[in-house]
């Protein structure tokens, strides 16, 4: 099958080495002027993989998505919409198949980003998300993980899953777009709560951050109309260790950076995300505790250690 990958940064080229390495055609698309393309281009390598000589390159928007069947996007969620804009006025677009590999949440108005892409692309345009836990690093190695793919359109699901599943990413059929949605972009703001409490030494306490974010993200899922129990499974839960406890964690480390006073400068989604988790809990009346202390921390600018306190001196409670 043909498949285009749209964005070559870490996430997107290692999705063109995936589909690839699956027995695809795969053209990766780069913006024109991306520093990651050019140095694909000239190199076939980035720090973080390299790419067969089978792999096609490309700047060219248009002939990225028409030569595709199965169109991948990977690129900073808060770049999405903007992105579609122009994806948008390409021909046959409602004959493809997009998926979305990437984690947010708009900042601004809290949507989902399948929300984002209907909204751009017309409802009648396929679109589904790939997401859970996995690093290029450990994929590199061999080393097999499990994600999920989900869609509203189960034959997207099917598909997508039938086209992409391999030994060393055994997908699951998501039944929960919300939940998973919701679920991936908030798992990096766990990350990045993680991350400062690496950071203030407090690595003890991530446990505790497991129990508790799991919990008040439940909340707004189900207010949101998806299933609470979604939480748990790859999309969030099953992807804490590759976040809360990974080396390789950008959110994480953005955390631990953060507290220690070092700028962090590749892409933590996290922190538009934490902005948009500040929306939603308004807009659906949800008391999201950590969240909103991380929200105080890194938009109000409030003394993390004097945040941790007063978590901790919310009123007593029952556990569930
Ligand atoms: N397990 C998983 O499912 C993983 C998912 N991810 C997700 O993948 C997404 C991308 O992350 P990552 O690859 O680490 O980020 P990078 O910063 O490495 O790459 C981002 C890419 O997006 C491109 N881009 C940014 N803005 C635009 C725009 N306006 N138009 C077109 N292209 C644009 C960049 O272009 P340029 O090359 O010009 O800079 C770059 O190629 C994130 O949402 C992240 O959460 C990441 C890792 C693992
Ligand atoms: O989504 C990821 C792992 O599953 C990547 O997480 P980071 O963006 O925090 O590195």
């Amino acid at each position: 099958m043909n498949v285009s990958v749209l964005g070559c940064g870490r996430w997107g080229s290692f999705l063109a080495w995936y589909t690839n390495r699956v027995g695809h055609d795969v053209m990766l698309w780069g913006r024109p002027g991306s520093k990651n393309l050019e140095s694909l281009r000239l190199e076939r390598k980035n720090e973080y993989l390299e790419l067969p000589e089978t792999i096609k390159f490309t700047d060219s928007l248009e002939e990225a998505v028409e030569s595709a069947e199965i169109i991948i996007i990977s690129i900073s969620a808060q770049q999405l919409r903007s992105f579609l804009q122009t994806v948008s006025a390409l021909p046959h677009i409602d004959e493809k198949i997009f998926l979305l590999c990437m984690k947010g949440l708009e900042a601004g108005t809290g949507k989902r980003l399948t929300q984002v892409f209907k909204e751009e692309m017309g409802a009648g345009c396929h679109v589904g998300v790939w997401l859970g836990p996995g690093h290029v690093q450990d994929f590199r190695k061999g080393i097999p993980n499990c994600m999920v793919i989900g869609s509203d359109e189960i034959e997207v699901t099917k598909k997508t899953v039938e086209a992409f599943n391999s030994e060393l990413i055994r997908f699951y059929y998501g039944q929960d777009l919300i939940g998973n949605e919701i679920g991936a972009a908030t798992k990096n703001v766990m990350g990045i709560a993680a991350g400062m409490l690496d950071g203030a030494g407090y690595s003890s306490l991530k446990g505790a951050l497991m129990a508790r974010g799991t919990r008040e993200l439940s909340r707004i899922i189900r207010a949101m109309g998806g299933n609470d129990l979604t939480i748990y499974g790859l999309s969030h839960l099953g992807d804490y260790e590759a976040t809360l406890f990974s080396p390789h964690s950008n959110n994480r480390r953005f955390g631990e950076d953060y507290v220690k006073g070092i700028p962090f400068t590749k892409l933590a989604e996290g922190v538009a995300t934490i902005e948009a988790l500040h929306h939603l809990s308004e807009v659906y009346d949800v008391e999201l505790p950590i969240c909103s202390a991380l929200y105080a921390i890194l938009f109000e600018h409030k003394e993390t250690s004097k945040v941790l306190v007063d978590l901790f001196l919310r009123p007593v409670k029952f556990e569930f």
